[in-house]
């Protein structure tokens, strides 16, 4: 098991990039802690699998280095870096056994036939194939063709970290959610460095300690699930995660007051802001509908199971909010913002406001 520190790291797959738009990845500069899961989350394009691939050495970037326990491991190849992969697709040998390709990296290695014999048996049952183990691999279904790689991948102890690029996507739904549980308790079970690449946002929050948010060649967050939903350090893990993603309402900040159109919006803190425009983000769960506050227009409400989601206007802008199954709507309606849930955003990013960590300690206490 490594700690992996990305220093400086950009990427670009034109031969002579100048533009900050010509990098795939535009600068990456983070540590991933040895033993931690990390979800690599964000939509098609943001570089992901760039990034996954300069991690186990099938890329080397444009610029910047990368250390595996404070060792530059930049110029090695995947297989010095000692990494154990798995790919969207199955890679297995169709030729072999089930249990033989599981034993294949193993034996590779020069490990004690005992431990093979332990070690595949271990994880044959992790992945519900033990009743297959002598069949061979070819004429398998896809699904199990899959296990077989991801098996593979976590059969060895020794990796410096094992990654995963889109590994459930030809699984079952119901094999994908028995799966994901596996990977976490393994990964709690032997503390391997993990790196998991996906864009269900589902997966990323339930799989790792720490999802890792992307978006435009960038990191824009490092964080716990809680973290992401409750402070997005960027307006896009904020309209990404959750769902509905976050309001975003356009305003003039003055001290502690964000004057939205020709309404008032008392802040919990005054932003540290250049200038007075930002923008101010409140999550639907923390929006209340009632008779006091600002006045909406409602446009729709979804019944979506164990709640709605209340559409509406506010000062021309859209504005969503999660009501309680039973909630209705009065005459005049109004809402009104959880004054501790309230974010300010300039250019993209969170602002810190003034005298809001004591409004915080509050929050649903
Ligand atoms: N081999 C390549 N040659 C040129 N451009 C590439 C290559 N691979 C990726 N790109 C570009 O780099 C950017 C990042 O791609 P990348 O595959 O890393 O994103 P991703 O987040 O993994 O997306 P997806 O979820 O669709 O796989 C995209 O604009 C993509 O078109």
């Amino acid at each position: 098991m490594a700690r992996i520190d990305l220093e400086h790291i950009r990427h670009s797959y034109l031969p002579q990039a100048v533009k900050e738009e010509d990098f795939a990845l535009r600068e990456v500069h983070h540590v991933f802690q040895d033993g931690s899961a990390y979800a690599l989350l964000g939509p098609s394009g943001c570089g992901k699998t760039t990034l996954l691939n300069i991690i186990s050495g099938l890329l080397t970037p444009s610029h910047g280095r990368l250390l595996f326990d404070g060792k530059d491991v930049t110029g090695l190849s995947t297989q010095e870096r000692n990494i154990a992969q798995v790919f969207q697709f199955p890679v297995v040998y169709d030729t072999m056994t089930v249990y033989d390709n599981l034993a294949f990296p193993l034996r590779n290695r020069g490990v004690a036939e005992a431990d093979v014999d332990r070690k595949v048996r271990e994880t044959l049952d992790m992945i519900d194939l033990a009743d297959w183990s002598k069949r061979k691999a070819r004429g398998l279904t896809a699904d199990q063709k899959q296990k077989i790689s991801l098996g593979r991948g976590l059969v060895r102890a020794d990796v410096n970290a094992i990654l995963f690029d889109e590994p459930l996507t030809v699984i079952d739904p119901h094999m994908k959610w028995v799966l994901r549980s596996q990977l976490k308790q393994l990964h709690r079970r032997y503390g391997h460095t993990m790196v998991y690449v996906t864009h269900d946002q589902t997966e990323a929050l339930t799989f790792a300690d720490q999802v890792v948010v992307m978006y435009d060649g960038q990191i824009v967050q490092i964080g716990t699930p809680a973290e992401l939903f409750e402070e997005p350090r960027h307006s896009f893990v904020g309209y990404f995660i959750g769902s509905p993603g976050m309001n975003f309402l356009p305003v003039e900040i003055e001290g502690r007051m964000a004057h939205l159109g020709t309404q008032q919006i008392k802040l919990p803190g005054a932003p540290a802001l250049q200038g007075g425009k930002a923008e101010l983000g409140i999550r639907p769960e923390y929006v209340k509908l009632g008779r006091e506050g600002l006045p909406v227009s409602v446009t729709r409400i979804d019944d979506v199971g164990r709640h709605k989601v209340l559409h509406a206007r506010l000062e021309g802008h859209a504005i969503a909010a999660i009501l309680g199954e039973d909630a209705s709507v009065p005459a005049e309606p109004h809402i009104s913002f959880e004054p501790s849930a309230i974010n300010i955003y300039a250019d993209s990013w969170r602002v810190e406001m003034e005298g809001q960590a004591a409004a915080q300690s509050g929050k649903g206490g």
